[in-house]
């Protein structure tokens, strides 16, 4: 590799996953969600976002791959710049930023699991065995395959879940944004998730409003209240830090001890 060619590897490893500067929007019915916010995520970085109820943060997120757009600021995701007129750039964002819905039936509508999974890829052009082996290491990753050939809605809640993040991974994300990816879950399915999400190795944005996941899964907390972010520190600090909590009506659950749960 020539020294030029080393410069730019390195230029390439130090762009961020996401960058958000100076984002406001407000609805077109005059609401104001977001008042300027600035956020950046490093490659490889696990960060959670949380905020009381109409906080902002599902508007952030919308953002992220230009679903919400025409406030001021800018997003870059992997150093590209959001911008809904460039069709090509935002197929690219679209690709580059995966984002779990509360609701997996919103991204499962094909006959088989398999089917699903293939479809964002196979959208991208991408074909034969480079598509199956795509769909295989998706699947596997979340320890779906053996439910290829099922029809999704044959599933259970937890499993679609899982599914519904295969069909994401498999689109090969810079950054994978999971919206309460905790919630509906029962105790064991929501443990195998957390440890499916650990294992990864992405750039995860996870909304939450549970405290104890966003311990367990995200050394960085990012908490976002009336459109702005007010805290933005190791997860650890934030919620043992009981006025910040109590502040953006944020709760532990009895008896959870966040300096026991700290991977
Ligand atoms: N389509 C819309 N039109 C007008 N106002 C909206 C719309 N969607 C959200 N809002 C408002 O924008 C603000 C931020 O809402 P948002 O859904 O982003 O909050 P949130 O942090 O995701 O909340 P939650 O935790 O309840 O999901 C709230 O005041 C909400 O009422």
């Amino acid at each position: 590799m020539t020294g030029v060619e080393a410069q730019s590897v390195e230029a390439h490893l130090e762009v961020p996953s996401l960058e958000v500067r100076g984002l406001a929007y407000a609805y077109p019915d005059g609401t104001q969600a977001l008042y300027g916010v600035d956020l950046t995520i490093g490659r490889g970085e696990r960060v959670a976002l949380l905020g009381p109820n109409g906080a902002g943060k599902t508007t952030l997120v919308l953002h992220l791959n230009g679903i919400l757009h025409g406030g001021l600021g800018e997003v870059r995701v992997g150093g590209l710049a959001v911008d809904p007129k460039d069709k090509a750039t935002l197929r690219e964002i679209r690709r580059r930023v995966g984002i779990v819905f509360q609701d997996p039936d919103d991204q499962l509508f094909m006959p088989t699991v398999r089917e699903d999974v293939a479809f964002g890829p196979a959208n991208l052009g991408v074909r034969g065995a480079d598509l199956d082996r795509r769909v295989r290491d998706a699947l596997g990753r979340v320890g779906m395959l053996e439910v290829a050939d099922r029809p999704p809605q044959h599933l259970s809640f937890g499993q679609r879940r899982r599914v519904a993040v295969a069909t994401v991974l498999a689109m090969e994300p810079e950054i994978l944004v999971l919206d309460e990816p905790s919630s509906n879950l029962d105790p064991a399915s929501r443990r195998e998730l957390a440890e499916i999400l650990f294992s990864l190795d992405v750039t995860v944005l996870m909304v939450t409003h549970d405290l104890p996941y966003a311990a367990e899964l995200c050394p960085r907390s990012v908490i976002l209240s009336g459109g702005v972010i007010t805290a933005d520190a190791p997860t650890f600090d934030v919620l043992t830090d009981t006025g910040l909590l109590r502040t953006h009506r944020l709760e532990l659950p009895f008896g959870f001890d966040p300096t026991a749960t700290a991977r």
